[in-house]
């Protein structure tokens, strides 16, 4: 299958401190990657020079599209926030505060509304709806330009078990369908490992690459090694 990341000994600086070396992965088209590794392993850093934010760096780096949804770590969003969130996904297509939608970007919203299972709350607050239902609309602004690649950083991380599953599960099912590719951070890996194709594990300045079986193992080890708590030893 096609790699839509590629790298060949590629390293990542700052300043001249190398953050992770000599990183040789391929990240197939279509698969779901789950991105993991201890606070600050470098998953945040490897993101941002596959967006394009990050440049220091040697090696070869090969991303095959431009087309790229992220849904960043922190959003803060308080009550009084006055979109809706319909608006919200709206703002993909624009820059600052200006609304207007024309008639095919609304049908680009309402598909990824769609997507998201959000028709229904559509109109309502984006402050005044649940954390689940938020971290959809946040998922929905990500994809309204139909991305080829969606990057979601620890979208799960503020969820309750269940809407954990249910935002997974609905991003796998668009995975499946529309041959999207997901790199999903996360340090939940027993969450992860249910639902990804295969891993990129950030570790002491190196990334290794596993396919879903590996991770699976990993997920045994780490839970058999640290059974008190999963999160925090990947
Ligand atoms: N702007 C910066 N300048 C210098 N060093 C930085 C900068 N941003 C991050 N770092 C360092 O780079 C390393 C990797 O950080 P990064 O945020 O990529 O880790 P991470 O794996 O995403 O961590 P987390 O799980 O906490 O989000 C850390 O040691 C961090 O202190």
């Amino acid at each position: 299958m096609n790699a839509i990341i590629e790298t060949h000994q590629l390293t990542i600086r700052y300043g001249d401190r190398a953050i992770a070396s000599e990183i040789n992965v391929d990240v197939p088209a279509g698969s779901f990657y789950a991105i993991l590794g201890e606070n600050g392993a470098g998953k945040t850093t490897f993101i941002k020079t596959i967006l394009g934010q990050h440049h220091n760096y040697v090696g070869n780096l090969n991303v095959t599209t431009k087309s790229i949804g992220f849904v960043p770590q922190f959003r803060d969003i308080s009550r009084d926030y006055p979109l809706s969130v319909a608006e919200f996904v709206g703002l993909a297509f624009n820059s600052g505060w200006h609304l207007f939608n024309n008639r095919s970007e609304k049908v680009a919203i309402h598909k990824a509304l769609q997507k998201m299972d959000l028709v229904n709350i559509a109109d309502q607050r984006l402050g005044l709806i649940s954390g689940g239902q938020r971290q959809r609309a946040f998922v929905a602004q990500a994809l309204v330009k139909q991305p080829e690649l969606l990057i979601l950083d620890e979208s799960t991380a503020s969820l309750d078990h269940e809407h954990k599953r249910q935002l997974l599960t609905a991003i796998v099912r668009l995975q499946k369908e529309t041959g999207l590719t997901v790199l999903f951070i996360t340090h939940e890996l027993t969450l992860v490992s249910d639902f990804a194709d295969g891993f990129l594990l950030f570790d002491a300045g190196n990334v290794t690459q596993g396919n879903a079986q590996a991770l699976k193992k990993i997920t045994v080890d780490m839970t058999l090694t640290h059974p008190e708590n999963e999160v925090h030893y990947v």
